[in-house]
């Protein structure tokens, strides 16, 4: 018994240690003076608490998104927050980022001309409108593909080139936990999700050798202007299955993305399910130790896991069973 221990614990140790002198080096940031920090989605909720936490550590700020009038007051509340308010510079700019390549590619260049290359970009422009699929209006289908994963991925590969040649820089994709875990009512939202942390995976990979690296955010429910727009039209049986996360803060979910990405974390996430739901379905090498407890943890986590999802599953059943009582009587 004693040898099967001792053996098991120098198999992990092994692997851990291989992992760990595999993987290129964490990059660590102490804080962002003099940097350039574009953050899309930076005039609200997320995006905006991101804007304001870079601006206290020194960052030049841009923040991009399309109504003008909340672009302004975002950028009165950052550079309210600027730690020196006679050198940092905050901007905005107004721009889609569902718009074409070459629209969003000018837009980027100006960006930089403006206020110097980028260092950091955080991708959090992104909505979310519930509902069963087959009764989502299939324009919206499409527009959230649209925003979540094209207008992630447009701006990064406007960037990626630059901050490669650079050999420095921080990409943030704000993903969601329910690009780790399929929920009903967010059937449309949940694949553009998906998408941008399959692409983010990738990237990583293709990050090898370099020091830019990439951070992809697993938020649980936030409090934010955007999360009070969804839970108006949101079925019951979401908010039951979504709730099991928490509701976050946005300024703690934006200052601790800002955090992991300065500290090199693969994943930033924000509560114990995320952690669980990373553990399980995470597929990058974020280090050494988080393989080995996923390997002592697996089968554990995962019965778990299935006892959440019958419980996911009854839940559903019930809002099905209320329907059809309320539509005989
Ligand atoms: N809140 C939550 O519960 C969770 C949110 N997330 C994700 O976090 C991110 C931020 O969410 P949250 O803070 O709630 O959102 P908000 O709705 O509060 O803010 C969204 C921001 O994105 C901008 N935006 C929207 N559409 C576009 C567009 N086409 N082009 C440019 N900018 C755009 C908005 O400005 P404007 O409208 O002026 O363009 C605004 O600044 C999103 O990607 C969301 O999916 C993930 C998990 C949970
Ligand atoms: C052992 C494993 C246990 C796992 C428990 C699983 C819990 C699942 C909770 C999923 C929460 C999803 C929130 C998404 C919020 C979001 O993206 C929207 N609000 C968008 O704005």
């Amino acid at each position: 018994m004693f040898i099967y221990i001792l053996l098991v614990v120098l198999v992990l140790g092994a692997l851990g240690l291989v992992i760990h002198f595999s993987l290129d080096k964490k990059v660590i940031y102490k804080d962002l003076k003099d940097k350039h920090v574009v953050i899309t989605g930076g005039s609200s909720g997320i995006g905006k608490a991101a804007a304001v936490e870079a601006a206290r550590l020194g960052a030049h700020v841009t923040v991009i998104g399309r109504d003008t009038g909340k672009l302004t007051a975002a950028v009165a509340e950052i550079t309210a927050s600027c730690r020196d308010q006679k050198n940092q510079k905050v901007q905005y700019v107004a721009l889609d980022v569902t718009s074409d390549y070459k629209a969003i590619e000018q837009c980027f260049v100006s960006i930089e001309e403006k206020l110097g290359p980028i260092f950091m970009l955080i991708n959090c422009a992104g909505m979310c409108i519930c509902g069963q699929f087959e009764k989502t209006d299939p324009d919206v289908i499409k527009q959230m593909v649209d925003l979540n994963y094209f207008g992630t991925a447009y701006p990064t590969r406007c960037v990626l080139q630059g901050m490669k040649k650079r050999n420095e820089g921080l990409i943030v994709f704000v993903s969601s936990e329910a690009a780790l875990i399929g929920i009903y009512g967010y059937s449309a939202y949940s694949a553009g999700k998906w998408a941008v942390r399959g692409l983010a995976e990738s990237v990583i990979m293709e990050l090898v050798g370099t020091n830019v690296r990439l951070t992809l955010a697993f938020p649980p429910d936030t409090d934010t202007p955007g999360f009070k727009n969804e839970d108006l039209t949101k079925p019951e049986e979401t908010k039951l299955i979504s709730g099991t996360a928490g509701l976050h803060s946005p300024d703690d979910v934006g200052k601790q993305m800002i955090h992991d990405a300065l500290t090199g974390k693969t994943y930033s996430v924000y509560s114990v399910t995320g952690t669980l739901l990373t553990l399980l379905f995470g597929g990058s090498l974020e280090s050494g130790m988080q393989v080995v407890l996923q390997v002592l943890s697996l089968s554990v986590v995962r019965i778990i896991m299935v006892g959440v999802l019958l419980s996911f599953y009854n839940i559903v059943r019930d809002g099905l069973k209320k329907k059809n009582e309320v539509k005989t009587k």
